[in-house]
């Protein structure tokens, strides 16, 4: 028998899973929050969709223990089936029905929730998703990127307890996703129903996820926030090359003459202050952003010279080794944000670096996300 370690489960998402294929054997712990968007990211066959359909009832071969919002849907005597358990599904390809129209593919997602239990208006659907234009079409008639809007608002009609969605953008060309994206962020934003959401693509993780769920090889090897997942020092090698600081900043300054924007971070926007190139940015907009930890370099003095526009005064925090020995991760502390560079042993010794330093860091590249 496999050791489930069913222990204190105190918290409202809890899910531990264990199951043993031919060749592949699933153990996960998961913690997850419960509310917000949580990203289940690793290599293709680690174990996502398989943990995904665990949750919806739909692994009956995946033992363990599923617990959303305080309702208990498996353990050792529990199996709650998958159509009570109130999770709505979004995959791969949008499976809508061919021969009905948006609007008749709507309703089939509405009714399937009584009056009195909908959380989710049609309306807002409609505007959520920006499909209003799109309900006389059949499916075939649209895009891949709107057939995904329509299944994705279809299943939200239905209300669901937990929203499932298994890489979602990954049939979609590069465009389509950059389109469908922002509509993802915003259902997370305005509607208050929980995302699980997997993916094998960073900038979908960076963009969406506010609690970052690292699996590989049907484990998990690390759960948390996104931003403290992401900069975590002890992140194993094949995770190492995603490490990066996610810094939420506002729109401060336009500036027209050099096509770019100037974004504040830290406390009250008092932190700091990047420029990036200007993006149909508008004074005041919240932006994420996402500095890869090797994009950053660090200087002991102010390099006027410079060609790198972005230059912050830092204090060190700590130096810290990686899982490779060429390489030390410096955290340091920008007006109290953290911001971590990642820079060879070679260059600490020969700038003599140490906790406590006042530095500059240079900040060579930024994703807008
Ligand atoms: N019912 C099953 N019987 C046997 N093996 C299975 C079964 N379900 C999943 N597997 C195996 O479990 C492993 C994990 O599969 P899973 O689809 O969960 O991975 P994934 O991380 O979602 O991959 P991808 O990103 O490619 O979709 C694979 O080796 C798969 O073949």
């Amino acid at each position: 028998m496999i050791d489930l370690g069913v222990r204190g489960l105190s918290g409202e998402n809890k899910i531990q899973l264990a199951a043993k294929f031919d060749d592949f054997t699933l153990a996960v712990n998961l913690d997850l929050p419960v509310r917000g968007v949580s990203v289940l990211f690793g290599p293709s066959g680690c174990g996502k969709t398989t943990v995904l359909r665990a949750i919806a009832g739909l692994a009956p071969q995946v033992r363990g223990v599923v617990n959303i919002a305080g309702e208990l849907w498996q353990d050792e005597v529990t199996f709650v089936p998958s159509h009570l358990r109130g999770v709505g599904m979004v995959f791969q390809q949008p499976s809508l029905f061919a021969h009905l129209s948006v609007a008749q593919n709507l309703q089939f997602g509405l009714q399937r929730t009584p009056e009195s239990q909908r959380r989710v208006r049609y309306e807002q659907a409609l505007d959520l998703l920006g499909i209003a234009a799109l309900l006389p079409r059949k499916p075939a008639q649209l895009s891949g990127g709107e057939q995904q809007r329509v299944a994705i608002a279809r299943a939200l009609l239905a209300s669901p307890t937990l929203l499932l969605l298994d890489e979602p953008l990954a049939a979609l060309d590069a465009p389509r996703k950059a389109e469908l994206l922002p509509y993802l962020a915003q259902l997370n934003r305005e509607l208050n129903i929980p995302m699980v959401y997997v993916t094998h693509a960073m900038d979908e993780v960076s963009q969406l996820a506010d609690y970052l769920v690292l699996m590989s090889a049907g484990r998990v090897i690390a759960q948390g926030d996104l931003a403290s997942t992401l900069a975590r020092p002890d992140l194993p090698v094949q995770f190492a090359e995603e490490r990066s600081t996610i810094l939420d900043t506002r729109v401060v300054e336009l500036n027209a003459d050099f096509h770019l924007t100037r974004l504040a971070f830290g406390c009250d926007g008092s932190g700091g202050e990047l420029w990036v190139p200007n993006k149909q940015h508008q004074l005041g907009q919240a932006q994420r952003l996402r500095i890869m930890a090797r994009d950053i370099s660090i200087a002991t003095t102010d390099e006027a010279h410079s060609s790198i526009v972005n230059r912050l005064p830092a204090q060190i925090t700590a130096l810290l080794p990686t899982t490779h020995p060429a390489h030390v991760l410096v955290q340091m502390s920008v007006h109290g944000v953290t911001l971590m560079a990642q820079i060879t042993a070679l260059s600490q010794a020969r700038l003599q670096l140490a906790v406590g330093q006042t530095v500059w860091a240079q900040v060579k590249a930024v994703a807008l996300l």
